[in-house]
């Protein structure tokens, strides 16, 4: 096995040690990280580049033993290369979806955070992405964006300190010398992701960091699939490796992490309930049996639909649960830091 190769995908002894070395003699075992997952469709790159892998029954469905960034041994048939073992990952991204988890990425060794230096900021938004950081354990990185359209950059710079955030860095991404303390980010088979709203200049900033070069290689990197229904669809891939060697993974459940911000998202989708809550007698109503209840009378009368209602307050429930949760780990490594911080103090 070529693991020099291997090593420029991200392999690493962690890998290394999960091995069964009487496996590494067998000419049918290959070794590959998952480079796209598409429906069924999962490709994968090794030793001698992309190659199409057949996923066995026992690691499905799919969204629920793999993602893109794993590590997986496989078997050649006659036909087929087979999944035959997923190892251990160093970290996986997951989310709840309709109460199955789903997982997102795997093997990450940063995720780049990105905000912008204006109205989306959101010093909430921020937390709940660095208690995913933290949840999953990955290390966060902070990106300010557009700090070129900011009149008072330390408004922002002193918001984000608060939340005590080893990598911070404010950029414009169109002025390279505020990219360049980035670098250090940007070593050969370190693999990262990018977070962050709509909108905040993340495809901005992976088109300047990874060269252009990389950039040609993302827009080339279509790949055309047979769906069930005999028509071509596309798909890019979601695993990338740049010219430097940094491995870039942007799956559409990254994208999609946004929706942890469920919040925001539940009072602009239930605004018709939010403002009956509002008309309720006592502010702290729990719209039960309380007197001047605005909600039950809503229900009672038949202005506000008993499905709909009930609805939000199952979307309230799961959101707080996963906030507590996040929250929950966040906290935690928040404090550790704090105490390692006055360790570290007192021993000066
Ligand atoms: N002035 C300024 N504009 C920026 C900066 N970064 C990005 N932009 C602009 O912001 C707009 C949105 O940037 P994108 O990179 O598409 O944002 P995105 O986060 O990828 O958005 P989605 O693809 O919707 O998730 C573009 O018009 C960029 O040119 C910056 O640092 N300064
Ligand atoms: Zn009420």
């Amino acid at each position: 096995m070529n693991f020099q190769k291997l090593q420029t995908l991200g392999w690493s002894n962690f890998f290394l040690q999960q091995l069964d070395f009487n496996l590494l003699n067998d000419p049918d075992i290959q070794l590959f990280r998952i480079s796209v997952i598409h429906r069924d469709v999962i490709k994968a790159l090794g030793e001698e580049g992309e190659k199409t892998l057949m996923c066995p029954v026992e690691f499905r469905p799919v969204s629920q033993f793999l993602a893109v960034g794993d590590w997986v041994v496989t078997r050649q048939t006659n036909e087929h290369c087979v999944i035959e073992t997923i190892l251990e990952a160093n970290n996986r991204i997951e989310r709840l979806s309709n109460q199955q988890r789903q997982l997102i990425c795997a093997n990450l060794d940063y995720l780049f955070i990105v905000t912008s230096a204006n109205d989306e900021f959101n010093l909430n938004r921020l937390e709940r992405y660095l208690a995913l950081a933290f949840e999953f354990d990955v290390c966060p990185v902070i990106v300010l964006t557009k700090v070129d359209e900011c009149d008072d950059l330390y408004f922002f710079i002193d918001k984000i300190n608060t939340l005590k955030i080893d990598y911070v860095f404010a950029i414009n991404a169109f002025d390279e010398q505020t990219l360049k303390p980035l670098n250090e980010f940007l070593l050969p088979t370190n693999t990262l992701a990018f977070v962050g709203s709509s909108g905040v200049g993340k495809s901005t900033l992976v088109n300047h960091l990874f060269t252009d070069d990389a950039i040609k290689y993302m827009k080339t990197s279509q790949i055309r699939e047979d769906d069930a229904k005999g028509k071509h669809t596309t798909t890019h891939r979601e695993l990338l490796i740049n010219n430097k060697g940094v491995i870039l993974i942007d799956t559409p459940g990254m994208r999609e992490l946004k929706l942890l911000n469920a919040e925001q998202g539940l009072q602009h989708t239930f605004s018709d309930i939010v403002s009956l809550t509002q008309r309720c007698k006592f502010n702290n109503c729990q719209h039960q049996n309380e007197k001047g209840c605005a909600v039950q009378f809503a229900l009672e009368s038949g202005e506000l639909g008993e499905a709909h209602y009930h609805n939000y307050l199952k979307l309230q429930k799961e959101d707080a649960f996963q906030k507590r949760q996040a929250l929950g780990a966040y906290a935690e490594k928040k404090h550790q830091r704090e105490l390692h911080m006055m360790y570290k103090e007192h021993k000066k």
